[in-house]
Order: structure tokens, then sequence, then C-alpha cells
């Protein structure tokens, strides 16, 4: 029986075309590939194709100021089938695309999956803001959060056409929520192989503050229903960031946790707080975490002379992947990826220290976190600009990872609460 999100997915995908032929990406009526999506965002905010010229080209953006809304009620209401977009990558059908795509182990980098749905997202929300009137967009539409990517399917074919669709599913007044889905050709069929949910945010030309978008008008009870859902998660994203460890006291539960790792790991023999011994099958939390660096050169630039966000996410990801595979001592699957918060942009030339923890493992599982800071060499300040959250699985029971400090003890408490809500996803 097809899956109830399927139904759905269909249903709005029917009911598209006279969207998709009105809406900013249509291409002679057929879905674009990728790099056609690339493309399209660079015409809408009519970046530079040479970094030489990217001055001259936030220049020309600036005076755009002036056409943006001075409130959202003097924007037009969109429906749900207004930003829907297909988007195609034919792996299947493209080699030299393939070999972009291909990771050792003939599979597909995930990372690059990461960098299209985040082109995808964006185009996305361009296509629910868009005024035919105006020959570029206004608007620098940013990622700010990658709510939710639940995978379906572990395995992706390199050599199997993909698909992907999305549309706007709930909006504020200046942040956007898109939903996206990703399927593989194979076998005779199309299977649905991830769910995505991103909220992007719409921010003046020269990204400096917040600008309106056109309100969202759920047409029948399948969009009421997802329309309503975009409510609830902003409520939880704030509920979240309320209850987060970094603000309060862990709960009664997690500090009897807490407690009882640190009882388990005193030494017997001693009658200190101090010496801790590593139970069997466990590795300190400590031994568990691989560093990178990245010089954010010119090419990795988005629209918006700033470092691509799916740059980013595939950086991490790549990282957070590494440690688990080394910790686990095999390949590890990723299952999902959770609550990736972007901080702050950041500025091309940077230097970017990235750092992964194994945070929290259960069994075959094993909760990756991955921080991204830029440092300012002349300064030597550090500047949080991203927080990522990867849950992998491997085929088989990976040691336990152990907190020592309190401030592990921490890290392990919010992967644990990241685990849980991926596990209730699934
Ligand atoms: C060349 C080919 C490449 C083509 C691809 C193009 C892709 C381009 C996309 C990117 O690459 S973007 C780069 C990665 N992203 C960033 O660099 C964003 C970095 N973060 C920021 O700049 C700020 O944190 C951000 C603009 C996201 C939010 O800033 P503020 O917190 O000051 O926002 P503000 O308080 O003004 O709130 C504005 C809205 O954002 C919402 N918001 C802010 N942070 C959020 C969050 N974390 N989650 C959800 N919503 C959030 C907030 O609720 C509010 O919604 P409403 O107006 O609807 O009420």
């Amino acid at each position: 029986m097809m899956s109830p999100r399927f139904l759905l997915l269909r249903s709005v995908a029917s009911m598209s075309t006279r969207a998709f032929s009105r809406g900013p990406v249509s291409l002679q009526g057929k879905a674009p590939d990728m790099s056609e999506v690339r493309n399209r965002l660079r015409q809408i905010v009519g970046a530079s194709t040479n970094w030489r010229d990217h001055q001259q080209a936030l220049a020309d953006r600036l005076s755009l100021s002036s056409q943006l809304a001075a409130s959202q009620e003097e924007l037009p209401v969109r429906r749900m089938k207004d930003s829907y977009i297909e988007a195609h990558l034919p792996l299947g059908t493209d080699p030299k695309l393939r070999e972009k795509y291909l990771n050792y182990h003939k599979g597909v980098r995930f990372g690059r999956i990461l960098e299209d749905l985040d082109s995808l997202a964006v185009l996305i929300c361009y296509s629910h803001t868009h005024d035919k009137a105006l020959p570029r967009s206004p608007l620098s539409i940013v990622t700010a959060l990658v709510d939710k990517i639940d995978m379906r399917k572990q395995i992706i074919h390199p050599d199997c056409d993909i698909k992907f669709t999305g549309h706007v599913t709930w909006v504020g007044k200046s942040s956007i929520e898109a939903k996206m889905h990703m399927f593989q050709y194979h076998e005779g069929a199309y299977t649905q192989v991830l769910d995505a949910t991103f909220v992007m945010v719409a921010r003046d030309p020269e990204n400096k503050r917040a600008a309106f978008v056109n309100p969202l008008k759920p047409e029948g009870p399948e969009e009421e229903k997802l329309f309503q859902q975009g409510e609830v998660n902003k409520t939880r994203r704030v509920e979240l960031s309320t209850a987060s460890l970094l603000k309060v006291a862990p709960t009664d539960e997690e500090r009897k946790i807490i407690h009882s790792l640190f009882l388990n790991t005193l030494d017997t023999k001693t009658v200190s707080f101090r010496s801790r011994v590593l139970p069997p099958n466990s590795v300190w939390m400590e031994d568990a975490k691989v560093k990178g660096l990245e010089i954010c050169h010119p090419q990795e630039r988005n629209i918006f002379n700033r470092i691509f966000g799916g740059f980013l996410m595939r950086k991490a990801y790549e990282l957070g992947w590494a440690n688990a595979c080394s910790y686990g001592g095999c390949r590890p699957s990723l299952v999902a990826v959770d609550d990736i918060l972007f901080q702050k942009p950041v500025e091309i030339g940077s230097l970017l220290l990235l750092s992964s923890q194994v945070c929290y493992t259960d069994g075959k599982y094993i909760q990756v976190r991955v921080h991204t800071e830029v440092l300012d060499p002349l300064t030597r300040q550090h500047n949080t600009t991203n927080v990522f959250h990867f849950t992998f699985v491997t085929d088989k029971d990976v040691p336990n990872i152990m907190p020592q400090s309190y401030g592990e003890s921490m890290l392990y408490l919010d992967g644990k609460r990241h685990f849980n809500q991926t596990l209730k996803s699934q």
C-alpha cells in the first residue's frame, strides 16, 4: 500500500502543472536539473558569475531595497501549488555527473545531496515569493535551519536517476518552511528515499534585516494538515530552544542518568571523586573527536557572496561520517539529519574550524554533533556559525560513549535528546 505521504505528494504533483508553467522555474515546461536550478537562482538575484564582479553585483542589488513590501498584507496570498517544484538529477543517464556524486564505496555522496536540497529549498521559496512585475527579486533568502531529514532508504544507487519534489508548507512573517522529497528510479519505478524539512528566512537585498514574505493559504484538508504541522514545528522549536541545556538544568531523569554513568566509572579501589575508570567496551568522549579546517574560497560562495549553506552541510556531514566510521570501526549509514542551525553567515576568506564529537550511542546507533566556528586570525576571536546533528547506524553494536566532565555530560544528554527525537519520527 502506498504511504499517505506519497499519496499527498502525488495529489500536489498532479495539480501542479499550471503552477509549474507560471512559476519562475519554468524551462519550456520541463523539470529543471540541478545545474539549471542553480543558474535560475543566479538569475533571480542577479548574482555575479565571476568573483571579480561581485562588488558590482552587490551594489546593483542595493537599489532593489525600494521594492521590498512595507507589510505582509500588501503581498498577494500564495497557494502551496504556486511553489511546487520538481527537479531532476540524471545520475543514470549522465556519466559525467555521476562522477561528481560517486563515493569510494559505489554509493552516492550524501553531502552532494545536501547541497542539492539546499539549492532547491531556496528556489522553492523564490517561487513562493515570485513577483512577475520584477525582473530580479529584492529578497535574499537564506537557510536558517534544516529541521529534519529522515532517510526512508539507506541505499542510494549511483547509477539511477533521482527526482526531487517540494513546496512551501508554512510561512511566518519572514520565515518559510519548505518540505522536499527525494525519489530514485530503480527496478522500473520511483521509490521514496528521503523527506526533508528546511526553514528559510527572507532578508533585504543587503542581507541585513528581515523582509516580509507572501502569506500562504492552504487549500483542502491535506494542505491544512501540512500548514498546522508547520505551526506545531515552530512551537516545538521554541520549546526545545527554551529547554536547551545551554540555558536550563537537565530534568530529574536526565540527572539520574548522568549520576549513574558517573558511579559506573568510579574507581572502587580508591575513595575519590577524581579517579575514574573506563568501563569495558566503552570510549571516553575525549577520544571520540575528529576536527577539520576549511579555508573558505570564493568558489564556494552562494548567490549572496557568503559561503553556500549546502557546502557547509557537506563538509560537516563528511567529517561527522568519518568520525562515526572510525568510532564504529565499520561503514555507518545515515539515519537522520536533525536541527542543523545556521546561526551566522560564513564570510568568504574565513578560516572555518569544524569539530565533530560522538556524543551518544545506543546499540548500533551513533549520534554525532558537529560544531563549526570561524576564527579571525588577527583578533584570534572564535564565532560559532553552525551546529549539526547526525544519527548513524552500523551493522554491529558499537562501544558505549562515556562522558567525563560536566560539559561532556550535557553534550551526552543533548545527543540523547536528538536521538530520541529521531527514533520518534522513524
Ligand atoms: C551559486 C549557486 C548556489 C545556489 C544556492 C543558493 C543557496 C543560498 C542559501 C545559502 O547558502 S544561505 C547560507 C547559509 N545560511 C546562513 O548563512 C544564515 C546564517 N544565519 C543568519 O544569518 C541568521 O541567523 C538568520 C538570518 C537565519 C536569522 O537571523 P535573526 O535571528 O536575526 O532573525 P530575526 O530575529 O530577524 O528573525 C527573522 C525570522 O527568522 C526566524 N528564525 C530565525 N532563526 C531561526 C531558526 N533557527 N529556525 C527557524 N526560524 C528562525 C524567526 O522566527 C523570524 O521568523 P518570522 O519573521 O517568520 O517570525
